[in-house]
């Protein structure tokens, strides 16, 4: 047996931004007990200090894994979005350096639905500015600028899980939904796809953004988006801060334009709970303020520690990378008599007849074959009777365009 494999004890795992216990009871329950489980988020200089050592990663929407922080990250081997957004991670420099990205995709899907129509809502009938009101001292008891739910139209930016989850809430209360998406998607219920962003702010009463951050997104809605919105319209945003032009914003609220907003997510979060936070929004009536917490709900945080520590555990024992974001994704059988090859390569032609030739060459016979490509990365995992001696070993790191190489041993769980 090679004596350069890692037992897992020696896998160190980093757990940022207060990750759910529950993730960290998953990993000691698979036998990983080396654990750092930090409250925060880290500045950029002392995560590169910090990861150069660490095998896995686990973060939340605030820790950003760029270019800087993947060339210092020698072993790191996966890491884990304990949230929905990815975009705070550089997902191309970690494909190229043969790292699988996983995030938890509906684990507090249902929690960001419920804040969102709970808003809306509240909106509706004015009550961020009768509660402050209320808490001063005065009473503002009038039906101005109040309404009920049904029979608003409710316009979905962005129809995927939290869109869609939302769109059967609303519907449930009465509200009328149409969504807009870049992609044809089927209506839940009696939901109506729109042709455009412009005819969707046209039409709707609230509008409720759920898009991920991508290029498309960013800043969509302005000015003059603002300006298409029905006079006495409400905004909602909980997807990302780069969505939303939040100064213009700020400007179409002061002059009346609409009757309210909610946004969970801003251009600039404060790094932590101590820091303070700047907004033009602070101070304006039937504003509603949060600090990024549509998916911050117990239920939602455990089941999220759950599946992405499930997610890591399973790549790291088993080489499995099935709902990897960024990675070609193969679904593997246990390999409990089975030693485990996984070789990671730029996808060019050539790669796997030369491992296989490397295989053939050091006698060592093929029991199993699973490769999967994407643009950029293959992935090949080869199971074999016999462990895999240092020298094939040594070849197969050397065969041209090759990432990374891992090895799965089968009687003591030993990785390389
Ligand atoms: N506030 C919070 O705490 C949370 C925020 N989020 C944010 O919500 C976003 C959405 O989450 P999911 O619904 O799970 O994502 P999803 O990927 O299921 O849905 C996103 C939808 O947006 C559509 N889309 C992409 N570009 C578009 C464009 N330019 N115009 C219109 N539609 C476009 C996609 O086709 C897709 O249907 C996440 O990416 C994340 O940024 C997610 C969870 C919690
Ligand atoms: O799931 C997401 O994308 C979110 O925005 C939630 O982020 P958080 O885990 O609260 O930092």
């Amino acid at each position: 047996m090679a004596k350069t494999s890692l037992d897992k004890s020696k896998i160190k795992i980093l757990l940022l931004e207060g990750v759910h216990q529950s993730a960290v009871d998953n990993f000691l329950n698979a036998g990983y007990t080396n654990i750092e489980h930090l409250p925060t988020s880290l500045d950029e200089a002392t995560l590169i200090d910090k990861i150069r050592d660490v095998h896995f990663i686990g973060i939340r929407s605030r820790t950003q894994l760029n270019e800087r922080v993947f060339a210092a990250a020698e072993k790191l081997v996966a890491v884990g979005c304990f949230c929905i957004g990815t975009n705070q991670v550089d997902l191309g420099a970690a494909l190229a350096r043969g790292i699988p990205v996983f995030n938890a995709p509906y684990s507090n899907t249902r929690s960001v639905a419920e804040l969102v129509l709970a808003e809306a809502i509240m909106l509706l009938r004015g009550i961020p500015e009768k509660n402050a009101r209320a808490h001063q001292g005065g009473w503002l008891k009038s039906a101005k600028h109040s309404h009920e739910a049904r029979g608003k139209t409710l316009g979905i930016v962005g129809y995927g899980n939290i869109g869609a989850q939302l769109s059967v809430l609303a519907e449930s209360l009465g509200f009328n939904v149409l969504y807009y998406d870049v992609v044809a998607k089927l209506g839940m219920g009696n939901a109506t796809q729109v042709a455009s962003l412009e005819e969707l702010l046209a039409r709707a009463d609230v509008v409720s953004l759920h898009v991920p951050d991508v290029p498309s997104t960013r800043w969509m809605i302005g000015k003059e988006q603002l300006a298409l919105m029905k006079q006495g319209g409400i905004l909602i945003n909980a997807s990302r801060g780069s969505v939303v032009v939040i100064e213009e914003l700020a400007a179409a609220l002061e002059a009346g334009r609409l009757l309210g907003a909610a946004i969970d997510v801003f251009p600039v979060e404060p790094k932590g709970n101590s820091e303070e936070f700047v907004s033009p929004l602070r101070g304006l009536p039937n504003v509603i303020l949060t600090p990024h917490i549509g998916g911050s709900t117990l239920e939602a945080q455990e089941n999220i520690g759950i599946e992405v520590s499930e997610k890591l555990i399973t790549y790291s024992d088993n080489g499995t990378t099935v709902t990897s974001v960024n990675f070609p994704e193969v679904a593997l059988p246990a390999h409990p008599d089975k030693h485990r090859l996984l070789h990671i390569h730029d996808n060019v032609p050539g790669v796997l007849s030369e491992i296989n030739r490397v295989l053939s060459e050091n006698d060592i016979n093929i029991s199993g074959q699973y490769l999967q490509t994407n643009e950029k990365v293959g992935y090949v995992v080869i199971d074999v009777d016999k462990a895999y001696g240092p020298k094939a070993l040594d070849a197969l790191r050397h065969v041209e365009h090759t990432l990374r190489v891992r090895v799965l041993y089968s009687e003591t769980n030993y990785h390389e």
